[in-house]
């Protein structure tokens, strides 16, 4: 079904032609229609389906851009996916002149109450800093038409909550509520309902939770074999842009240093670093200008990168919905991907848990040794050789070969030359603190395993860093667990 099937403003109809799209995606044919009448919603499709967009034209076309008044809020978990949702939000509206401002920790508040002044109509924030505004009476929420939770069930964790009832609570009652998100356990879509009003559901029922074009393959290592098996890997995978997921903010950091040390590009992204470090990383990699994106979950929501064609879990994550997420920043809007996830020994029943929710096998795969990870550099080296006789452009060498092949045979000489092309695998020795195995501790409520102390269902706090320690409920406890992240 095409957008112009929808009964839906013409505004809106230019804006999604202006971005590229033609065909809705299922959970924007099916979510779009129902939310537009108003009432509250819980959307679930898997990662990279369109949720944005299946949240942001009711929510444009609920606003009026005339009235000064903020009358929409999308609140998200990140910094980064709170900037990435209100650029997409700025594309639909444009048309419409519905101009959506992003709040989030770390960035100056003064730049933001500016921006503020200018009365958007919507706001696209994370909670803390939301909050602080709220506090400050530089946002006010009493006008608000339509509430979005993206990454919904992440929201409504326990690191969270607490922040989004209070802001729930500077809302309207009538207001529409819309949660989306691609995972949704049972008990927190309970909690949700609570403060929904008879929600209907719109849920893209597909075979697996996963997407279909990632494929999804596991390797078993010792952990002090990690890091040599992560190199092999990329060594024959060749990964034109991947993300790299450890579990804690000094694995990442670590991690980051032993690949450039043993000659990778890679940066590392996670809450301990400035908000300006955080988006200079995150715009390199963008560009080009890095290939391997270190990161803590900070990165594992939401994220859209294009043509990230890999996905790592050096660490597995926290728990199994953290997996769908992380993976799906691969194979996004039809595009396929690979995901490998280290798994150590004591580790084998996490993937048995991450399968049950996925109902997606994966399969096993070894790690590659020294000689296929050197076979694979060699044939890069070839193809560049390959690629330069067919580009004809090595004529100016000519002279200099003669001179070579007056005192070696041909083979000998080309072989050298593979030599100094080649990467050869690199065996650096590195420093990786060692990391221990993520306990199992299952909890009765949902087949999950739960965080390392056991208290329940882990709960990421990688966005509260310097934000949320004014007003948090789960004190002690979030911020000893935002530690790790
Ligand atoms: N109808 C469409 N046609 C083509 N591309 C689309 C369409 N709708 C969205 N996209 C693109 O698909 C990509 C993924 O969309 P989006 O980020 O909204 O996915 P998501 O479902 O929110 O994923 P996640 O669960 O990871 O947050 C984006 O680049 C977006 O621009
Ligand atoms: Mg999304």
């Amino acid at each position: 079904m095409k957008f112009s099937e929808l009964d839906v403003s013409e505004e809106i109809l230019k804006a999604t032609e202006k971005m590229g799209f033609q065909e809705m995606t299922p959970i924007q044919e099916q979510a779009i229609p129902v939310a537009k009448t108003g009432v509250d919603l819980i959307g679930q499709a898997q990662t990279g389906t369109g949720k944005t967009t299946a949240f942001g034209i009711p929510m444009i076309e609920a606003v009026d851009s005339a009235d000064s008044d903020i009358q929409g809020v999308v609140i998200t978990p990140t910094r980064e996916l709170a900037i990435q949702n209100a650029q997409e939000l700025n594309s639909l509206g444009y048309f419409k002149r519905v101009r959506t401002v992003a709040v989030y920790g770390g960035q100056d508040i003064q730049k933001q109450i500016r921006d503020l002044k200018r009365h958007p109509a919507i706001i696209s924030a994370t909670p803390g800093r939301l909050l602080d505004h709220i506090k400050r009476r530089t946002i006010r929420l009493d006008q608000i038409k339509v509430i979005v939770l993206d990454e919904a069930d992440e929201m409504l964790n326990m690191g969270f909550i607490d922040d989004i009832h209070e802001i729930l609570e500077n809302t309207p009652q009538e207001r529409q509520t819309l949660l989306f998100s691609a995972t949704m356990p049972g008990p927190i879509q309970h909690l949700a309902e609570k403060f929904m009003k008879d929600p209907k559901k719109v849920q893209i029922k597909a075979k697996t939770l996963t997407v279909s074009l990632i494929e999804q393959n596991y390797v078993k290592v010792r952990e002090q074999e990690k890091f040599d098996a992560l190199t092999r890997f990329l060594d024959i995978q060749m990964p034109e842009r991947a993300i790299v997921f450890g579990r804690t903010k000094r694995r990442v950091d670590e991690l980051m240093r032993a690949l450039q040390k043993r000659g990778y590009e890679a940066e590392g992204i996670h809450g301990d670093l400035t908000q300006s470090k955080r988006d200079l990383v995150l715009r390199r990699f963008k560009q080009n200008e890095v290939k391997l994106l270190i990161a803590t979950d900070v990165a594992a929501r939401g994220l859209d990168i294009s043509n990230v064609t890999h996905v790592y879990n050096f660490d597995l994550p926290q728990d199994p919905e953290s997996y769908v997420h992380r993976i799906g920043r691969t194979g996004r809007a039809g595009k396929t991907g690979q995901a490998l996830t280290f798994i150590t020994p004591g580790e084998i029943s996490h993937l048995k848990a991450i399968e049950r929710l996925t109902k997606q096998p994966m399969k096993q795969v070894n790690a590659p040794s020294y000689k296929e990870a050197l076979a694979g550099q060699q044939k890069v080296a070839v193809d560049a050789l390959k690629q330069s006789l067919e580009n004809d452009n090595y004529h100016d060498y000519e002279t200099r070969a003669e001179e070579l092949l007056s005192d070696n045979s041909p083979a000998d000489i080309v072989a050298a030359a593979l030599k100094v092309l080649t990467k050869e695998p690199d065996t650096t020795p590195v420093h990786l603190t060692r990391e221990a195995p993520l306990m199992v501790k299952r909890s009765n409520r949902h087949q999950q395993y739960n965080s390392r102390d056991g208290r329940g269902r882990n709960f990421h706090s990688y966005e509260r860093n310097g934000e949320r320690r004014q007003h948090s409920g789960y004190r002690g406890r979030s911020r000893q667990k935002s530690q790790n992240y």
